[in-house]
């Protein structure tokens, strides 16, 4: 708990998720984690990652606790919970009848905005991303990258107090994972907490105010990244000798010399 802190929070604690009788993740409690902040969610492939944001969304059923401000959000409802929680899954469809800007609109409708309104904030989070050129582009039309553009469109429509982005910049060239991570930051300064699956721990650590790394559905570390991303970290959790060099303006390299001698596993 951060003792100082008084406003909402995420607080997870003892949450269980289990695919048809075998535990992802395990018990698995999380420091609070508050509004304003950039948390980047790290760790080796099928350690669970996507399945906490998707219990999160509740997307997949899972036992424990999830609060924000106080509130059950297991015992929310869908309305409220649309209202709370913008979700960004891995892919969206590349089969859906739908264009950049429906889909867009399609997640507004929490905020029961009068129609032209709802149209101007659509066309809004479009041009902040770079897409309104797009918006009229059905989904099946798109490039990977664009999809992920306007998976994240559509996260960040709702305008909900808490992202939760499942790989936004896997499928993005370095100018539009630029673009991506700055939005990125910018809606957590204004005051939203988001959480973001990422896998180049470079760009975790360019960003990210906190790191919080899984292993095999536990939490091994949570902080920032300068104590959360160390060579230790990576020959536990990665299995992989690297050097973490530090360079200006805080920016951090890994560098992977080869795999980690094999030693059994607890
Ligand atoms: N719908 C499902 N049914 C059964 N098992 C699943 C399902 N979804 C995920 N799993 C399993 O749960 C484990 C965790 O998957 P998850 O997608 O959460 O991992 P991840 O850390 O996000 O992985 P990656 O980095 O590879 O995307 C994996 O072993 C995966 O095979």
């Amino acid at each position: 708990m951060n003792p100082s802190h008084s406003g909402p929070a995420l607080e997870i604690q003892h949450l269980t998720v289990s695919y048809r009788n075998r535990a992802v993740l395990s018990d698995l409690s999380l420091p609070p984690l508050l509004p304003g902040q950039l948390v980047a969610l790290v760790g080796p492939n099928a350690t669970g990652k996507s399945t906490l944001l998707r219990a999160l969304a509740q997307l997949v059923p899972a036992s424990g606790q999830i609060r924000w401000d106080g509130q059950d959000l297991l015992a929310l409802s869908s309305a409220a919970l649309a209202r709370t929680i913008g979700y960004m899954p891995q892919s969206l469809p590349e089969t859906a009848a739908l264009n950049v800007l429906e889909v867009t609109l399609t997640a507004m409708q929490a905020q029961n905005l009068p129609a032209s309104a709802e149209q101007l904030a659509a066309m809004a989070v479009l041009e902040r991303l770079g897409i309104d050129d797009l918006a009229l582009r059905r989904l099946d039309q798109l490039s990977g990258g664009q999809r992920q553009v306007a998976a994240l469109a559509q996260a960040i429509a709702r305008d909900s107090p808490i992202l939760l982005l499942d790989e936004p910049t896997s499928a993005l060239d370095l100018r539009h994972q630029w673009r991506v991570m700055n939005t990125v930051r910018r809606l957590a300064d204004d005051g939203h907490l988001v959480i973001a699956v990422l896998h180049d721990l470079a760009l975790a650590a360019q960003w990210a105010d906190r790191i919080l790394v899984l292993d095999r559905g536990r939490l091994h570390a949570c902080g920032t990244p300068q104590t959360a991303i160390t060579p230790d970290m990576l020959r536990t959790v990665y299995r992989v000798d690297a050097r973490v060099q530090r360079c200006e303006r805080g920016r951090t390299v890994v560098l992977i010399d080869g795999p980690a001698e094999e030693t059994p596993r607890a």
